[in-house]
């Protein structure tokens, strides 16, 4: 039995996650769980796994949970010091992280502290603090097991091949909902327009990092970190069947790709299982229903995030902390109706260039330069 925590239970990830759980039943034991403040699911989940204990983020919903779980053994914690609780709970041995944003980098640092390994969706965190995060990973031999479905595919073309050089990482992207079109088109989308991603089913603010491809930015920043490759050697392809969830060429020129249904569980489960790939029930790749596929450049004009994540991670220092924090932000201001479609990469592009760099940042450098930059794009909104 393997002993897991799955913080943010209640989103798009979390809830695959507890699917996978339910599939390997005799395999893994809940201990932990979160919610940012969805304590109605969080309850039918406690109900459902037990957990020794959760977190609800919000202070006025975790009150009210303790008082619907009364006779229950399950402890309520709040706030961040209750999520890193979640983390690093006795007997843990794997931490997913599920959390959207960059809530998730103190807890993913003390269960790395705490020598507890991690399987990572909230790419955030590594995009954020990724430096610190894989030098204290290495130092404390703890393993981070991808979760984002490319991440998983470029870690699963790797086994077997450590001791060959990668001469390019292939980045897949669908190319989101408007893919194919002109700034002028998409100057005036609504979030409902934005949301509808044509491949897969998130939450909503990865949902909208596809749409502006800042998706992809911040996956070429948390490949360098995972994989420790150059960005130059990281290309981003569109591939709008998201069949192909990415690939690695070696320097004999062979490509290995990973390919698979659109499917979180299956990069989960990897994850969870990892080194082992264990049976399941889940829906099977049929080549012949497929037909074909295609591929295609990225339009870096149409989609200048994407050159501003590039840009960010060659900056290097806080820039990618901040570009991070200025998009998370931008993203809210844009779901609540407050920005424009466009304004999200005039606000990130305004703030990364008003940021003064530290070069070499320690973690509370890193957590105040987010704080400053979801300040400054608070402020230039308003
Ligand atoms: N969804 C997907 O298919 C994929 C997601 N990812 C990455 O995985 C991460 C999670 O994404 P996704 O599941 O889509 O997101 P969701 O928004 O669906 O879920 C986020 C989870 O985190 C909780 N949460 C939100 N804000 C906070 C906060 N401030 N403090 C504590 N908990 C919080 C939410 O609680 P509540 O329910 O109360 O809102 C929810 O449980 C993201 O980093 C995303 O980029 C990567 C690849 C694919
Ligand atoms: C499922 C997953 O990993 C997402 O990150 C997905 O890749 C988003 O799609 P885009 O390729 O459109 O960004
Ligand atoms: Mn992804």
């Amino acid at each position: 039995m393997k002993n897991i925590s799955i913080l943010g239970s209640t989103g798009s990830i979390g809830l695959q996650t507890i699917d996978v759980v339910r599939e390997y039943k005799h395999k893994f034991n809940i201990l932990g769980l979160s919610t940012n403040q969805n304590i109605d699911l969080l309850e039918k989940q406690i109900h459902e796994f037990k957990p020794k204990a959760v977190c609800v983020m919000k202070e006025e919903k975790a009150k009210i949970l303790k008082e619907r779980l009364i006779n229950n053994n399950t402890k309520v914690y709040t706030g961040i010091n209750g999520l890193i609780e979640i983390a690093t709970l006795e007997n843990l041995d794997l931490m997913v992280n599920a959390v959207v944003g960059t809530i998730g980098i103190q807890p993913t640092i003390s269960a790395i502290n705490k020598q507890i390994d991690i399987a990572l969706a909230n790419k955030e965190t590594l995009v954020s603090a990724g430096f610190l995060i894989m030098k204290l990973a290495r130092e404390k031999g703890v393993k981070i097991l991808p979760i984002d479905s490319e991440h998983s595919a470029i870690f699963q073309c790797i086994q077997g091949n450590q001791n060959n050089t990668i001469s390019r990482i292939l980045l897949t992207a669908s190319g989101g909902p408007f893919r194919g079109k002109q700034k002028e088109d998409i100057a005036h989308i609504t979030p409902k327009e934005a949301l509808n991603h044509p491949t897969w089913s998130m939450g909503e603010k990865i949902s909208i990092d596809s749409a502006t491809l800042i998706n992809k930015g911040l996956e070429v920043i948390e490949a360098k970190w995972l994989f420790g490759i150059e960005v130059e050697k990281i290309e981003v392809v569109i591939h709008p069947q998201s069949i192909i969830h990415s690939a690695v060429e070696y320097e004999d020129g062979a490509i290995i790709a990973q390919l698979g249904e659109k499917d979180m569980r299956v990069p989960i489960a990897y994850a969870l299982n990892f080194p082992y790939r264990e049976k399941n029930s889940f829906l099977k790749l049929d080549f012949i229903t497929i037909g074909k596929l295609t591929f295609e450049k990225p339009d870096f004009k149409t989609f200048e995030g994407l050159n501003l994540a590039f840009e960010a991670i060659k900056m290097g220092g806080t820039t990618p902390a901040v570009f991070n924090a200025a998009n998370e932000k931008a993203v809210e201001l844009f779901l609540s109706g407050d920005i424009s479609f466009l304004d999200i990469i005039r606000l990130i592009e305004k703030t990364m260039v008003s940021h003064k760099k530290i070069a070499q940042p320690t973690l509370e450098d890193i957590l105040n330069s987010d704080k400053w930059a979801k300040n400054y794009v608070t402020k230039l909104v308003k």
